[in-house]
């Protein structure tokens, strides 16, 4: 039987919605257990639990390598199947969700996730004060995908550095594969400094950017296995599976997509064929940092900017400890995690 090791789990069905909520708190071990409320269809509610314990783990390791002082969880609320919530329902089940994380007494603060948006987060505010990514101008930190972005470059020049010996990223041969709210911010601070770009969406309308910026558009069916430096994933997760390990012809993989390996077990091929992989959660913390720290933290707008930067160094030293070790980036990062939290 594998180890329950989630501090509280709390699952209360909401008095005005009707609809399960789930807090899932893994750790306040590093301070305030922070994560997103996910609203999503679900078959039932035990698969919601399921990834509401495995994100919320996932939280925690992502707050212990940016360094901040914050533990995982996670809100998931259950939708059934071809449930749509109309003004008044989403707003009542937003009520229902705030109430339950107001009963935490401050271990847990939520912010914005798949099914959920920074408006949604100003409607969870009235009537709890732990929430963070509201919109600025309902005193909150706003859009995170700028400061996503800022950190995902900030990995990419450490990736850079570790590849070729020099962080500069002018001439470096990059896939960017999704141009939503982070990916294309990314592509226009590449193409400013300089990268060799090539750009791949579903959406064929995002194919004016690619003229913008200077940059080839590829297909989306052929994106993932461009010859290329680095692998920039900047739309789903689930992307790296056994089947695409073979045909990838990059160097390495950093991108800002959250849980792009479709296994764990992935990590070990990636490395197994020498393609350096960064873990997603390293390489897109930025957005959770920026929001922590300005709404949660009481820092600045400055602080904020500085600690993404660090995403540099954190990716830098994770790179040159792996190589040393002979382990892959993504056991060196939980190394990393696991000597935060007992620290
Ligand atoms: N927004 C943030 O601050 C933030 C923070 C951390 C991680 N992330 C992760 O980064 C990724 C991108 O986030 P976002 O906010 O830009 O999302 P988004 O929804 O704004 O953009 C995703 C883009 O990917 C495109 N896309 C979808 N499937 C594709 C495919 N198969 N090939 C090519 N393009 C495809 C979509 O058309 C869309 O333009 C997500 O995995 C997200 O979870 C985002």
């Amino acid at each position: 039987m594998s180890k329950f090791d989630h501090e509280r789990v709390v699952i209360h069905t909401g008095p005005r919605s009707g609809l399960p909520v789930i807090v899932a708190i893994h750790s306040t071990v590093l301070g305030q257990a922070v994560g997103g409320c996910r609203v999503w269809h679900y078959g039932d509610w035990h698969e919601a639990l399921t990834d509401a314990l495995r994100v919320s783990a996932g939280m925690t390791a992502k707050c212990a390598v940016a360094g901040l002082a914050n533990g995982g969880g996670k809100t998931v609320v259950a939708l059934p199947n071809g449930m749509r919530l109309d003004a008044a329902q989403r707003r009542n089940l937003l009520h229902d969700v705030a109430d339950v994380i107001e009963s935490l007494d401050g271990a847990y603060a939520t912010g914005p996730d798949v099914g959920t948006t920074p408006v949604d987060m100003a409607v969870i505010g009235d009537r709890t004060r732990h929430v963070f990514c509201r919109p600025q101008e309902q005193g909150g930190s706003g859009d995170s995908s700028p400061h996503t972005a800022a950190g995902t470059l900030a990995a990419l020049r450490a990736t850079r550095r570790h590849l070729h010996g020099a962080s500069k990223l002018q001439g470096c041969r990059l896939a960017v594969v999704g141009l939503g709210g982070v990916g294309e911010k990314l592509a226009r601070m590449l193409a400013a400094e300089g990268a060799q770009l090539q750009v791949s969406d579903i959406d064929q309308a995002k194919r004016v950017l690619a003229d913008q910026l200077g940059a080839a558009w590829i297909d989306p069916d052929e994106a993932l296995t461009q010859d290329v430096d680095i692998l920039v994933p900047a739309a789903l997760g689930g992307i790296l599976t056994q089947q695409i390990i073979p045909r990838l012809r990059c160097a390495a993989i950093t991108g800002p997509a959250n849980n792009q390996l479709a296994t764990p077990e992935v990590a070990e091929l990636l490395h197994q064929r020498g393609i350096l992989w960064v873990p997603d959660y390293v390489a897109g913390a930025g957005g959770v940092i920026h929001a922590l720290t300005v709404e949660l933290h009481g820092g600045t707008r400055d602080e904020a900017a500085a600690r993404i930067l660090q995403i540099e160094n954190t990716v830098h030293t994770l790179l040159a400890t792996a190589a040393s070790a002979g382990i892959t980036p993504a056991q060196a990062a939980l190394e990393s995690v696991q000597h935060r939290i007992k620290t």
